[in-house]
């Protein structure tokens, strides 16, 4: 790609696609495209298939998704799976008909198994059963990877899929019904430091561990991926390094200053025990991530402070 290049953004308005969008201008690409969910439904085929024709961009990113956290994913198994496969697919298919030069998909470390070795390799893709809470999501994701990957395969083009692992940061969704556990925490530690330190509950055990990666490191991957032919269809993304759900409460309370209680509530579900991520082929090729968990944290806490009230709610 050149800077010139028309790039188009699916998903542009989500925490990734903004993410990918703020990075791409930085890195002086000049022809960006997107478009919003009530323009352009990525589930209708046929209008896909049009919008692709007539724009013919020079390459996609798929940041267009059904995304929720683990209550979300499990209650709502329908769209998470339909959705998903809906969306990519027909963006997939089009890209391939019109000639579009490189399709970058993203995906989620839940595609691999729920009881792999750990740290997951790209390797492990289908070699035992999935987590039942995101089995749904992980089944529709599955599937768009090795669509990039039959394409790649079959008529030798640059389709390449990403798998960040859990990601966090500017535009992440707060809303508490259906949001991953990092914003979650964020507000429900704000809210409870405000009503004189009340008690805050948290889902499951906390023994669960997690890799979290910001989205502008991510971000980063993805111009990696627009400016470089990688030479693999897969590349697992992640910082190399996990915690478990409790030592993240505890981060988080004391960025946040919440000095009450911390109570489990063991009627929710812990998901996948544990799924860091063996990072080191998108390492090798020059990219790595760069911002701490601590700053990170910082950052979108400070984020979240000045866009309280403007959060988005997410249709399910
Ligand atoms: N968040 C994470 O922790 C995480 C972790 C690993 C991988 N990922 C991957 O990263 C990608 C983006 O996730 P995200 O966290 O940025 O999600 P997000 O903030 O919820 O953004 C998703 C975007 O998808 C668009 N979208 C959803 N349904 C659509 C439809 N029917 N037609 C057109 N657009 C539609 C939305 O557009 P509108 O805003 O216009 O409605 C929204 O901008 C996903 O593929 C996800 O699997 C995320
Ligand atoms: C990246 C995404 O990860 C998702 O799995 P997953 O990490 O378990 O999703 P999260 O919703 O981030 O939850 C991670 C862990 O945090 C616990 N947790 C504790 N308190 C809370 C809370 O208030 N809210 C939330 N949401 N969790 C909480 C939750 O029980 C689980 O063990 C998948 O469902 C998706 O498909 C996707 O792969």
């Amino acid at each position: 790609m050149n800077k010139e290049s028309k790039i188009y953004i699916a998903g542009h308005r989500g925490m990734v696609g903004s993410a990918v969008w703020r990075a791409l201008t930085a890195a002086g690409y000049t022809n960006l495209i997107g478009k919003t969910s009530a323009e352009l439904d990525l589930r209708n085929q046929a209008d896909v298939n049009q919008f692709i024709a007539s724009e013919k961009p020079d390459a996609i990113i798929d940041a267009a998704a059904k995304v929720g956290g683990i209550l979300a994913n499990n209650d709502f198994p329908y769209p998470f799976l339909m959705d998903n496969l809906q969306i990519q697919n027909n963006l997939i298919q089009a890209a391939h008909e019109h000639e579009v030069q490189k399709f970058i998909f993203l995906g989620s470390s839940c595609i691999y198994p729920k009881l792999a070795p750990q740290p997951l390799k790209e390797e492990y893709l289908l070699t035992g059963p999935l987590e039942t809470t995101n089995e749904w999501y992980a089944i529709a994701k599955i599937a768009g990877v090795k669509a990039c990957e039959a394409i790649r395969k079959q008529f030798g083009k640059d389709f390449v899929s990403l798998m960040p692992t859990n990601l966090y940061g500017p535009y992440d969704n707060f809303d508490l019904k259906t949001s991953h556990v990092l914003p979650a925490m964020i507000r429900k530690f704000h809210d409870a430091k405000k009503n004189n330190n009340a008690e805050v509950t948290l889902w499951g055990s906390g023994t669960p561990m997690r890799e979290f990666l910001h989205v502008d490191d991510m971000a980063q991957a993805v111009v990696f991926a627009v400016e470089n032919i990688l030479p693999k269809h897969l590349y697992n993304v992640g910082t190399g390094s996990d915690l478990t759900i409790k030592e993240l409460a505890e981060t988080i309370q004391k960025a946040i200053g919440h000095t009450g209680k911390i109570v489990w509530d063991s009627s929710k579900p812990d998901g996948t025990p544990r799924k860091l991520m063996d990072s080191s082929k998108m390492n090798a090729l020059g990219w790595e991530s760069k911002i701490s968990l601590i700053k990170g944290i910082q950052g979108t806490y400070n984020w979240f402070l000045e866009n309280q009230g403007q959060f988005k709610e997410i249709r399910l």
